[in-house]
């Protein structure tokens, strides 16, 4: 009896105490901004597989960014959303925007597709007939998405065409201003090859200005995964694959590919093309004849329309017109035609916060699909420069958002579902990568900072809010 006694009043005292200290340390753990280490404790292995924070409670992306505005924007959008009945398929769903904190991302991704809308398709290509998975693929490009990939396996089943089919042609494409083939395959699908221009993974040199860089391959690769994660489904799919220099190239090069053809004095089998910067110097090389490089689906021609971004760089002494004026979204871009109404506006937020989530500066111009008219997706290709430099966030690439400050209220959603977790971008994205062939496709440092720019995008959003502007002006809910 004495001893239960004892039990009670000491041991229990000192538990609450435990608790008590507990307690505390997590409610002061919230620092003003919290940019926790690009590696370090929260790290995993390179496979992915071992988990070094196991044990902890896992937060989302902001275990790696966390700052108060992004906290209170949370608990705002939280509040704003917890009753609101929306109409899901017809029938009231009370908290559909709601967060729950222990639903898994996909789950919740799942649920918001549901209220995605399904807008029409290619005339010249609806009705054309064939089974193969590029067939499929052309299809299926709908105006407000390129492809879906819960419908069916055609997203699927084009990536292994991409990455294992014959390579029967290949042919300097020039568009742009890289290196790269367009490749055809044994079904009669086509493909852009990007070969591997540099290490996996490397760190672009902090001194090289980024339009003299060289591309690479896993960006490409990675930048699609990023896309069909947040389930904007606007990058056409891409994947890694080797292709073997003397085979593709050297005999099924077309004339002006296979005369630049070499062997370096390593015996490594290289070729160059035509591009700006195709030379000698910069030739492509097998290992010694096998390349790696990542595939693109290739989309259908004459169908597309390429429009000039309004944050348009230029890359000249003289400033853009938005960067001297902070009012530049309310006085040009909103007043532009192809702003006014539709989809295009909220697509431009969409890719600046995808921009400034993969780190990519190179946006000069967009493209969209004619037929659609002036409501249709815009694509988000062109990616090979970004996540250059883990360390390193493009801040300007924001300043679409930073200056519109609206943002569609799915893609916020989304951003904080990421936030809030229970997973994090960086555990997703790495997970969705090791699926490629030429896995790993991202380092470390790369995937961290994707976590760290998801609670910049939404501090960013929060600074709009702060400003005054009302809700429903900044999230539109379309
Ligand atoms: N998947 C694709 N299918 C068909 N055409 C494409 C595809 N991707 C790109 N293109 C076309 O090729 C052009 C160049 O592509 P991309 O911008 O990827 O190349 P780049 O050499 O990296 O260009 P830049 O020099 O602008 O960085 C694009 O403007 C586009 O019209
Ligand atoms: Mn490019």
């Amino acid at each position: 009896m004495w001893l239960i006694r004892r039990v009670k009043t000491v041991h229990i005292l000192y538990l609450l105490c435990v608790i008590a200290m507990l307690l505390f340390i997590s409610f002061f753990q919230l620092p003003e901004v919290t940019p926790l280490p690009g590696h370090g404790q929260r790290q995993r292995d390179v496979s992915g597989t071992q988990n070094v924070t196991a044990g902890l409670r896992r937060q989302g992306s902001r275990d790696y960014y966390r700052s108060p505005v992004a906290e209170s924007l949370l608990q705002q959008y939280q509040s704003q959303y917890k009753d609101l009945t929306t109409t899901v398929e017809n029938t009231p769903f009370v908290g559909f925007y709601y967060l729950n904190e222990t639903e898994p991302y996909k789950v919740f991704l799942k649920r918001l597709k549901r209220l995605q809308k399904t807008g029409i398709w290619l005339k010249e290509l609806f009705n054309i007939s064939g089974t193969s998975s590029w067939e499929r693929f052309h299809r299926g490009i709908n105006q407000y998405y390129l492809y879906d990939p819960d419908n069916d396996t055609t997203v699927q089943d084009l990536m292994t065409d991409l990455s294992t089919r014959n390579i029967v042609l290949s042919e300097e494409d020039f568009g742009g201003s890289q290196l790269k083939l367009k490749l055809t395959f044994d079904d009669a699908g086509q493909g852009l090859f990007k070969p591997r221009r540099q290490g996996k993974g490397i760190e672009r040199l902090q001194d090289k200005v980024f339009y003299l860089e060289l591309e690479s391959h896993t960006a490409e690769i990675a930048a699609f995964h990023l896309d069909r994660l947040l389930g904007f489904y606007r990058v056409p799919p891409a994947v890694g694959r080797a292709i073997n220099v003397t085979m593709d190239v050297s005999i099924r090069g077309d004339e002006s590919l296979r005369n630049g053809v070499f062997t370096s004095p390593e015996g490594r089998v290289c070729f160059y093309g035509h591009c700006l910067h195709c030379d000698r110097s910069n030739a492509a090389c097998g290992m010694p004849e096998l390349l790696e490089g990542s595939v693109v689906a290739y989309l259908p021609m004459n169908l597309r329309i390429r429009e000039k971004h309004p944050y348009q760089r230029t890359f000249v002494s003289k400033k853009n017109q938005w960067e001297k004026n902070t009012d530049y979204c309310e006085t040009d871009v909103k007043k532009k035609n192809l702003y006014l109404k539709g989809r295009t506006l909220l697509d431009l937020m969409d890719m600046a916060v995808f921009d400034f989530l993969i780190g990519n500066i190179d946006r000069h111009h967009f493209e969209r699909f004619k037929d659609f008219g002036l409501d249709s997706f815009i694509l988000h290709h062109d990616t090979g420069k970004g996540f250059g430099k883990p360390e390193h966030d493009c801040a300007s690439c924001m300043t679409p958002l930073r200056q519109c400050c609206v943002l569609r209220l799915s893609t916020l959603a989304k951003l904080l579902k990421l936030y809030q977790g229970p997973q994090s971008l960086s555990e997703l994205l790495r997970s969705s990568l090791l699926a490629d062939p030429l896995s790993p496709i991202l380092g470390e440092r790369h995937l961290h900072a994707a976590d760290r720019r998801i609670g910049k995008v939404i501090r960013a959003v929060g600074d709009c809010l702060k400003g005054g502007k009302p809700w429903e002006t900044v999230v539109i809910d379309n």
